[in-house]
């Protein structure tokens, strides 16, 4: 007999921006996001009998998002994501969890004349913070934090040889090569016992966001890269590092390729090997490198 094996269900894609006006000052600062929220509990009935009574309409879960972003900051993402959640046990006693996914975009205050503008901002990449939270009855909140789209490029300071070279293999090794990737990296808080314990002491986020947007900005500029693998391990290992409360970090790079363009053909150039200026990057196919780095055994087992 067919059984329900899992289901969950709710409103994604809901766009919400907030402002926040400082009357003193008469500075407005401004936070963009979509948001997605998914609810799961004692919800089988709705798929297999047509039963409606346990539904929350995914429209009013919809609202629900722009309450709470009214009655809570949305700063942190990770907060504001820990009390959407909470809402939802502490109002329907059917749900059991909900999963909330917050993605933030970037809107970076205008620089005119020199000085901060009071009340302009201008979208500086396609960067952004995102954060997933599951709000579990009796579990806790588990939250994951991301910088996701970050694109970086160096042009020198990256090399990759000693790689398998078999009957499949026509890469040439390289001491010297172009590496860019657009990064995307995770890291998992342990977890928190109740939304008051993720208030308190709540400037962690921040710092971790910025701690770990630093070590990946300076260890892709400064590290002699062997590999795409190595240098994002040394990324985690400083993150986990900088950040304590941090169970484990990870990161999904796509390896993006520049090839070289043999142009001898018109009038003799020299285009290749050490004279290599005018490249051709290439859309795909990219390589795809990951890893996750564990604080330490016993959570890898756990999680
Ligand atoms: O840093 C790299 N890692 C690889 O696994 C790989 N494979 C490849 O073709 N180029 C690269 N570069």
């Amino acid at each position: 007999m067919p059984t329900l094996a899992s289901a969950r269900y709710g409103k994604d894609n809901v766009r919400v921006y907030k402002v926040h006006r400082d009357e003193k000052t008469g500075v407005q600062s401004v936070t963009e996001m979509t948001v997605c929220c998914l609810l799961e509990g004692q919800i089988e009935t709705s798929y297999t009998k047509a039963d409606n009574s346990v539904v929350v309409a995914t429209d009013s879960i919809k609202n629900t998002i722009y309450i709470k972003a009214k009655e809570h900051p949305v700063n942190p993402p990770e907060l504001y994501a820990s009390h959407l959640g909470q809402h939802f046990l502490d109002k329907y006693s059917h749900i059991n969890a909900a999963h909330i996914e917050v993605v933030v975009h970037r809107w970076t205050r205008m620089t005119i004349d020199g000085a901060p503008h009071p009340h302009s901002f201008f979208r500086d990449g396609q960067e952004t913070r995102n954060v997933e939270a599951t709000v579990a009855r009796g579990t806790g909140i588990d939250l994951k934090s991301s910088i996701v789209g970050l694109s970086v490029l160096k042009s020198t300071g990256s090399a990759f040889h000693g790689f398998v070279r078999d009957e499949f293999t026509t890469l040439p090794e390289t001491w010297d090569r172009i590496l860019s990737t657009d990064v995307d990296c995770a890291w998992i808080w342990k977890r928190f016992p109740t939304v008051a314990a993720v208030q308190n002491g709540v400037e962690r986020f921040d710092k971790a966001w910025e701690s770990a947007r630093g070590i990946i900005m300076k260890t892709f500029a400064t590290d002699e890269s062997a590999s795409v693998q190595n240098t994002m391990y040394k990324m985690c290992e400083q993150i986990l590092e900088a950040v304590p409360e941090v169970d484990k970090t990870g990161f999904s790079l796509p390896n993006k390729h520049y090839f070289e363009i043999d142009l001898s053909w018109h009038k003799g150039i020299k285009n290749t090997g050490k004279d290599a200026e005018v490249y051709a990057p290439q859309s795909g196919p990219n390589g795809l490198i990951k890893c996750e780095v564990a604080r330490d055994v016993s959570t890898v087992v756990n999680r």
